[in-house]
């Protein structure tokens, strides 16, 4: 662990650091943030991650056995307490989703702050994102910590009192490049070995948590007249279809098809983070989940349900309704109401009334359809959250 050095060049190092808590949600969001710092702000980022196994289902290319490795302009180091011997203190300090960043670096810059106060980092806490009205009230606060330093937190959000929300600066134009060309879908397609999926076939592809409510749709989709394709990655959905799949859920193998009638079941090989924006951008409806996926979905400009992370004492209904207020603020009323009890259904694990709120939203009508397309152009509120938090720390 060293000092800063006498850079010569004003190019800023940032040091962002994630505990896997579960999932792939922690490492998700940190890794999309780390990769627009570097390409979009030329900032050095280092990101420090305590389980590489997990990140490598979304990275394929990284080596979970070395220490320190780099892709897409950002340093990834394996965070163990041997390999903090590569840390040197630079502009910026986030913990995400308040871990502890080592004690050693905190006793580091205090040091530093006794012999040259100017070059003391900027320490912030990102937080989960939420829709919920307090999160103006905290983006931003500092503080005073026992040791004598200063952190701040940092709220992403939905208004232009929180931090923002996550989203690079060309994605919406790459999306509508995408989704103009049919082709590109198909050809998606094809490279994730589905075959069989015709242009006028539906597809919608699932990554959610357990939940009963799922079995009730994909059963309710067998009575459709029309064909669907379901695209779901080896997971926890898997585990609420038990009873649908031909053997045990180790037992599949991706690109495996079960075929149910009209609808087809497709074990979905896991890609990258672009590949999985593609896949969004390429399917008529989304279920996601957590926090990375739920934003990409709206970013896809597709209709979606979310499962949200579930929370003691059902808490997440409280963020879930929050989100729902602000998404349906300027659609109809039917709509709205329609595709909040949908949401509501899949969440609660209802499985009648989700089969029935299906049935009645009609997500291919055109003021849905002009909704979705919409609703991130509303979302990103002028500013996205790499931006905003580069202002923050020149603020700071
Ligand atoms: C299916 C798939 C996902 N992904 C990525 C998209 C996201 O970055 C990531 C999934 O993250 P999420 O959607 O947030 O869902 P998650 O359930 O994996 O993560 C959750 O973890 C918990 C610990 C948090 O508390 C939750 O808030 C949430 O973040 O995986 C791919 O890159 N390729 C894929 O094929």
């Amino acid at each position: 662990m060293s000092l800063p050095s006498q850079q010569t060049n004003t190019r800023q190092q940032w040091d962002i650091f994630c505990v896997v808590v579960d999932n792939y949600g922690d490492i998700g969001v940190t890794w999309r943030l780390a990769k627009q710092l570097a390409a979009e702000y030329s900032i050095e980022v280092n990101l420090w991650i305590d389980d590489l196994n997990s990140f490598s289902h979304i990275l394929a290319r990284l080596n979970p056995e070395l220490a320190r490795q780099q892709f897409d302009g950002v340093n990834i180091f394996h965070w163990k307490a041997e390999n903090l011997t590569h840390f040197s203190i630079g502009n910026v300090l986030i913990e995400a989703f308040a871990c502890e960043i080592p004690s050693q670096i905190i006793e580091s810059i205090v040091k530093l702050k006794q012999l040259t106060p100017s070059k003391v980092p900027i320490w912030l806490n990102l937080e989960y994102l939420s829709a919920e009205d307090w999160v103006e009230g905290c983006h931003g606060l500092p503080s005073f910590q026992a040791c004598g330093l200063q952190k701040f937190f940092y709220l992403p959000g939905f208004t232009s009192k929180t931090g923002g929300l996550i989203c690079e600066k060309n994605l919406f134009v790459e999306r509508d490049a995408w989704q103009a060309d049919h082709t590109n879908k198909m050809r998606l397609f094809q490279q994730l070995g589905l075959t069989g999926i015709k242009p006028e076939h539906q597809v919608i592809s699932v990554f959610s948590y357990e939940t009963p409510a799922l079995l009730s749709l994909i059963t309710y989709w067998q009575t459709c007249k029309s064909n669907i394709h379901v695209l779901i990655p080896k997971g926890k959905s898997l585990n609420s279809i038990t009873s649908l799949l031909p053997c045990e859920i180790a037992d599949l193998i991706v690109g495996q098809q079960i075929s149910l009638g009209n609808v087809t079941l497709h074990v979905l090989p896991m890609t990258d983070q672009q590949g999985y924006d593609r896949l969004l951008w390429s399917c008529d409806f989304n279920i996601v989940r957590g926090e990375d996926s739920f934003l990409r979905a709206q970013w896809a400009a597709k209709p979606f349900i979310w499962h949200i992370y579930p929370q003691e004492d059902d808490y997440h209904l409280i963020k879930l309704q929050a989100f729902m207020q602000i998404y349906c603020d300027n659609l109809a009323p039917d709509l709205a109401k329609n595709w909040c009890e949908l949401n509501l259904a899949f969440n609660q694990g209802n499985q009648i009334t989700v089969a029935n709120h299906w049935q009645r939203l009609d997500f291919t009508n055109l003021s849905f359809a002009q909704h979705v397309k919409k609703w991130p152009i509303t979302a990103i509120n002028d500013a996205d959250l790499a931006s905003r938090l580069v202002q923050f720390v020149k603020n700071s």
